[in-house]
């Protein structure tokens, strides 16, 4: 046996992120996202989200809604769904539950058409992305056994090792288990990942019988008070009878308190048979999708969710061990749908902009004191959020469709060939707010000193006029406190926003109009919060 040894078990984004998305979306050609847009799931449905919206939008653009204009849209909407790998018979019961939703009369009454659908589509695609119960969830300082069931290659020994290190780094004390008697090469794998992350393992290179391993690993770590119990186990290249009796046995044994059912989110099609095949066997009690940066179309996470009944508990972003994700349905089909998740987007300003440099940013924002400083902070500050067209995605109206593959790679080094150039700049060049300092003679001087054409230092100048003209309209503005959700709708008015929105957003949510609807439901529905990220926290 092996044994790993213990070790210590181990705003102004808003108004810049507006700006920058801006010239992409007015291209908004190509819907295709790649590695670039490698974290998260707001990103990889993106053109299933860009499908429905667009079916919306041609639904809205309709002078009478009549039952065949419906028809239309909805058939658009199936149509979209089934291209992303939704299963049949969900989209099918979907395009039922809307149909019997929306009301025909309410509609030709002139309310907006637009907002009524994409709300039954919003709540239909969380009724399907939710089963209605939450996993089990461990509890931290009580030992739990986790075990981690899928196919060969879903991504099962990596997730296990981001599973145990996300919780890690929330001060559990997880440990690895690797079941997976199968595959050669499985157990190296398994101890490389723990030992990177300083998670003690448990494992044979010499025994054959999984449960075995499984036992023997699962007593050792209760012993030594571990409360995150992981168990791998073993793959096959396809569902076949051997691997499901190996698993019920491997859990008839260790009596997990939680089995996740691990899936590659390309699998498309696929997706409903092989989680429901999996559930037959074991107790899968929640799913984690993984490779949800790649080209998936990914509907099949909501075929996995409909057919073990458990929620998706996480997503895999990525090969790296924080390339991991928690996943919520409301912000999720939100963004999906271009709605916009603004908790998400404040939570990532609060994240992003340093504690100590708040109240200040807070301040300049609501004065609208724009100074070239404050530009070159805040392009430091997008740049730690990650790719750009994240915090894009955030924004109400913009679906993440709207940030092109190439676009977003194109921004940031934009972003730092400016901070370049700034960094040449004097103390009283970035301290003013006045861009008529800005004369040819500093400039040259600037372009000289940082290696760029005067072209682009004039550029670059352009660039911030035009976010200074955008912060001057944010002037009193009152951002809220973390998690302070309602306090944010209160507080900004339709008006306000409006100004500050660029116009295809503005028209996106249904112009002044929509807005104001929209305003209004942030601050009162419960239900339109969760939308937005679920309101406050
Ligand atoms: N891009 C990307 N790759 C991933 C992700 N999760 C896992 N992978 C990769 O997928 C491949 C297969 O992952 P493994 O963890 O070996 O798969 P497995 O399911 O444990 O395979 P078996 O042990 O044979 O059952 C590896 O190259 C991983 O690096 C993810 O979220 N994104």
């Amino acid at each position: 046996m092996v044994m790993g040894n213990e070790t210590t078990c181990a705003g102004q984004i808003l108004d810049s992120a507006i700006w920058k998305v801006s010239p992409a979306a007015k291209k908004n050609k190509n819907p295709n996202l790649g590695k670039s847009d490698r974290r998260s799931e707001k990103m990889v449905l993106a053109q299933l989200g860009g499908s429905i919206s667009r079916a919306l939008q041609q639904m809205s653009n309709a002078t009478i809604i009549d039952e065949k204009v419906l028809n239309d849209c909805l058939n658009d909407i199936t149509r979209a769904l089934l291209q992303s790998d939704v299963q049949f018979k969900l989209v099918r019961d979907m395009q039922t539950n809307i149909k019997n939703i929306v009301n025909l009369d309410d509609l030709a009454a002139g309310h907006n058409k637009r907002r009524i659908i994409q709300q039954a589509v919003f709540n239909e695609l969380c009724k399907i992305l939710d089963p209605g119960k939450p996993s089990f969830t461990p509890k931290k300082a009580k030992t739990s056994v986790v075990m981690f069931v899928g196919l060969q290659g879903s991504g099962k020994t990596t997730t296990c090792t981001k599973y145990a290190y996300y919780h890690q780094k929330k001060g559990w004390k997880p440990a690895l288990v690797c079941a997976d008697t199968f595959r050669a090469g499985a157990f190296d794998q398994l101890k490389q990942n723990a030992t990177k992350a300083k998670i003690p393992f448990y494992g044979s290179y010499m025994e054959s019988d999984p449960v075995k391993i499984a036992v023997e690993g699962v007593d050792r770590f209760k012993k030594e008070n571990c409360d995150l119990i992981i168990v791998d186990t073993s793959g096959r290249h396809k569902q076949e009878a051997a691997l499901f009796e190996e698993m019920r046995q491997v859990s008839e044994a260790t009596k997990p308190d939680l089995v996740i059912f691990v899936m590659d989110s390309s699998i498309g099609q696929a997706a409903f048979d092989q989680a429901q095949a999996f559930k037959q066997s074991v107790a899968v009690g929640a799913v984690i999708i993984t490779k949800m940066d790649g080209h998936a179309k990914g509907g099949g996470a909501l075929s996995a969710v409909a057919a073990t009944k458990s929620p998706v508990i996480f997503i895999g972003t990525g090969e790296h061990m924080d390339e991991f994700e928690v996943f919520d349905v409301k912000p999720f089909v939100s963004r999906l749908l271009g709605m916009g998740d603004w908790s998400g987007f404040m939570d990532k300003i609060h994240e992003v902009v340093p504690m100590d440099q708040q109240p200040e940013l807070l301040q300049k924002l609501s004065e609208g004191n724009f100074t070239l400083r404050i530009m070159y902070e805040q392009f430091q500050n997008i740049l730690k959020m990650g790719p750009i067209g994240q915090v894009f995605s955030m924004l109400p109206g913009f679906s993440a469709e709207l940030m092109p593959k190439g676009r977003e790679k194109e921004s940031q080094a934009k972003i730092k060939r400016y901070m370049t150039m700034m960094d040449s700049m004097t103390n009283e060049e970035l301290d003013s707010s006045n861009p008529k300092l800005m004369n040819e003679s500093r400039m040259m001087r600037i372009a000289r000193g940082s290696g760029r054409q005067v072209r682009e230092v004039m550029e670059m100048m352009e660039e911030y006029k035009r976010l200074a003209k955008i912060w001057s309209k944010m002037k009193g503005l009152k951002i809220p406190k973390k998690g302070e959700m309602s306090a944010l709708s209160r507080n900004m008015n339709a008006q306000h926003m409006s100004k500050v929105l660029p116009p295809q957003m503005l028209k996106q949510i249904g112009g002044m109009g929509g807005l104001q609807s929209l305003m209004k439901q942030m601050g009162s529905a419960k239900d339109m919060m969760g939308m937005f990220g679920g309101g406050d926290k």
